[in-house]
């Protein structure tokens, strides 16, 4: 299936599971790759038929932003969902980095999850 994708989406959040972390926003790098048939869009030269990239990412960054999670596991799984029922996307490969939380780790830590059927 065709691809739609943001990478390097930048936003603070309050993320974190220790005390601490509750009182600051933390930067989240989110990348998304979303299936989407990309032909309708193509062949009529129309944004209406086509998954804006735009629009996901304003919804992406206003719902992290309003977010406070404990866990990058618990946001990712919260962000697929949304994809898939506001934006009706039918799969979706999503990551998330903390990248400051592990000093060490310095392509950063987090994870990655894909939800939905990537049909052919
Ligand atoms: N798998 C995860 N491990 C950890 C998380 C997390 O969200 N998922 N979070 C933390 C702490 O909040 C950490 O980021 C503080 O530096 C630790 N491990």
């Amino acid at each position: 299936m065709d691809q739609v994708f943001i990478r390097g989406l930048e936003v603070d959040a309050v993320i974190g599971a220790y005390d601490w972390e509750r009182t600051i926003r933390q930067r989240l790098v989110v990348d998304l790759e979303m299936g989407w048939d990309i032909r309708p869009a193509a062949e009529t030269d129309d944004l209406n038929l086509a998954l804006d990239y735009a629009s996901v990412s304003r919804r992406v960054l206003e719902y992290v932003r309003a977010s406070s999670f404990e866990l990058v596991e618990t946001l990712a799984e919260r962000l697929a969902t949304l994809l898939m029922s506001e934006f009706h996307v039918p799969w979706v490969r999503l990551r998330i980095n903390k990248p400051g939380a592990v000093t060490q780790a310095t392509g950063g830590v987090g994870v990655v999850i894909e939800r939905g059927e990537c049909r052919a």
